[in-house]
């Protein structure tokens, strides 16, 4: 339990902040995810104190969870935001997000995306290649404007991450090879219609070490240090998100202490620093509630069939990732057994976790933890399942953030043939 803070036991019920937990599964049903406000202000405040006294910028990478509650919660924290598509810009805006903190990544912009960017008023595109370069040049031409950019150099520095989720190697398919950037750089500042404004990287997702990190900082600032020698007037450092959580056993660095190894790295440059971290804010602020349907004895496993499935959280599925699941309310550990936790889903790979130890009996609630960051964002449809309900625990309270989807609206805007 040491991972999850602000999720207890209290006589063997699990709380958090002052709701137990079958309270919401009572109210709103199941699968449901239900994330802590206090968590999540916590999180977001122990990455902002730790900048204390120095020029920054905080912006939540939004792809790790995009409810309209959680990125208005944020914004009104003072957060900025990394979008990676006009989707996602038109949710931090409608949760009242600061145009003037948006940056704007992703390796495949559009020029409707750009366009709309441009309206808004965002405070950087992170380029990822020439060819987007230019564009976004002729797209800021067309309206009259300068677009503010960064170029996202790949510093090819090895995440020690999964390999899906590692982006800072040079074969990955994201950011300028390092060795180009200098030269990109002096041709963008030839362009009527974009400004040099910051330097960008993000070399992958829950990194458990300082070290990538530190190493990667280290050789952006000498490619800053030569670009600042051409003349190029750099405004802010953007060093990415990618900080780990703890899942099971790993011991990642606290938001303090990461945030301290980059401000020791830079020193006292005159730089503003922005990071993008998703997961870290989220993850362990978030858990997805779901009921045992049947459990299910075979003469080889026990299957404890419950009603959440790789629709509503994908990360088993596709990284083989490991999310505790907990009792909601704790039986007698004397009638545990080897379970496999799977969903109604017909894959095989629909599994939330195998062999896991456990005292069940139908009807149960489970809680599977640190399911905040990449959970609702990346579910799906699939098997025509509705979405899943969001709450917000909110001290003695219960927000509902996001109703359950109705198969209606699943079919919403689907054809027959006349
Ligand atoms: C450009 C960019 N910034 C920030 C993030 C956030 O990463 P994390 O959720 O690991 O902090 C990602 C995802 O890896 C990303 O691609
Ligand atoms: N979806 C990944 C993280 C991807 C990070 C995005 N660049 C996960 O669930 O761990």
């Amino acid at each position: 339990m040491s991972g999850f803070p602000s999720f207890s036991y209290r006589n063997g019920h699990l709380w958090a902040e002052s709701v137990q937990l079958e309270r919401i599964a009572l109210e709103f049903g199941t699968p449901c995810y239900a994330y802590s406000r206090a968590a999540l202000t916590t999180a977001y405040c122990e990455f902002d104190d730790a900048f204390a006294g120095r020029d920054h910028l905080v912006c939540y990478a939004v792809k790790a969870n995009s409810n309209l509650g959680i990125l208005n919660l944020l914004a009104r924290l003072g957060s900025g935001f990394d979008i990676v598509s006009g989707g996602e810009l038109q949710r931090v805006l409608k949760a009242g997000g600061d145009p003037q903190k948006i940056v704007f990544s992703g390796v495949g912009k559009q020029p409707a995306e750009m366009k709309a960017a441009l309206e808004a008023g965002i405070l950087c595109f992170n380029v990822e290649s020439e060819a987007e370069l230019h564009g976004l040049n002729r797209v800021a031409g067309e309206m009259g404007k300068v677009a503010p950019v960064s170029l996202r150099v790949n510093p090819d520095v090895d995440a020690k991450t999964h390999p899906y989720i590692s982006t800072g190697l040079k074969e990955n398919k994201f950011g300028i090879p390092f060795d180009e950037a200098e030269a990109l750089y002096a041709s963008a500042q030839a362009l009527g219609n974009v400004r040099v404004a910051g330097l960008d990287c993000h070399i992958g997702s829950q990194l458990t070490e300082l070290a990538p990190f530190i190493e990667t900082c280290k050789k952006m600032l000498g490619l800053l240090d030569r670009l600042e020698a051409q003349g190029l007037e750099i405004e802010h450092l953007d060093l990415g998100g990618g900080l780990g959580i703890r899942y099971a056993g790993e011991n990642p660095p606290s938001a303090r202490e990461y945030v301290e190894a980059l401000r020791s790295v830079v020193g006292n440059r005159r730089q503003k620093i922005l990071i993008e971290p998703g997961r870290s804010l989220v993850g362990n602020a978030g858990v997805l509630l779901t009921t045992v349907e049947y459990l299910k004895p075979t003469p080889h496993r026990d299957f404890a069939i419950v009603d959440a499935a790789m629709n509503d959280l994908m990360r088993p599925a596709l990284y083989k990732a490991y999310h505790e699941i907990l009792p909601v309310v704790a039986r007698n550990e004397m009638d545990a057994k080897t379970y496999q936790v799977v969903g109604p889903v017909c894959e095989t790979g629909d599994f939330l976790g195998h062999d896991r130890h456990l005292a069940l009996a139908q009807g149960d609630l489970l809680a599977v933890m640190s399911a905040g960051a990449y959970g609702m964002s990346m579910s799906s449809n699939y098997n025509a399942r509705p979405r899943a309900a969001e709450v917000m625990i909110d001290g003695d309270r219960i927000h509902l953030i996001r109703e359950r989807e109705s198969v209606e609206q699943l079919m919403a805007g689907e054809k027959i043939l006349p």
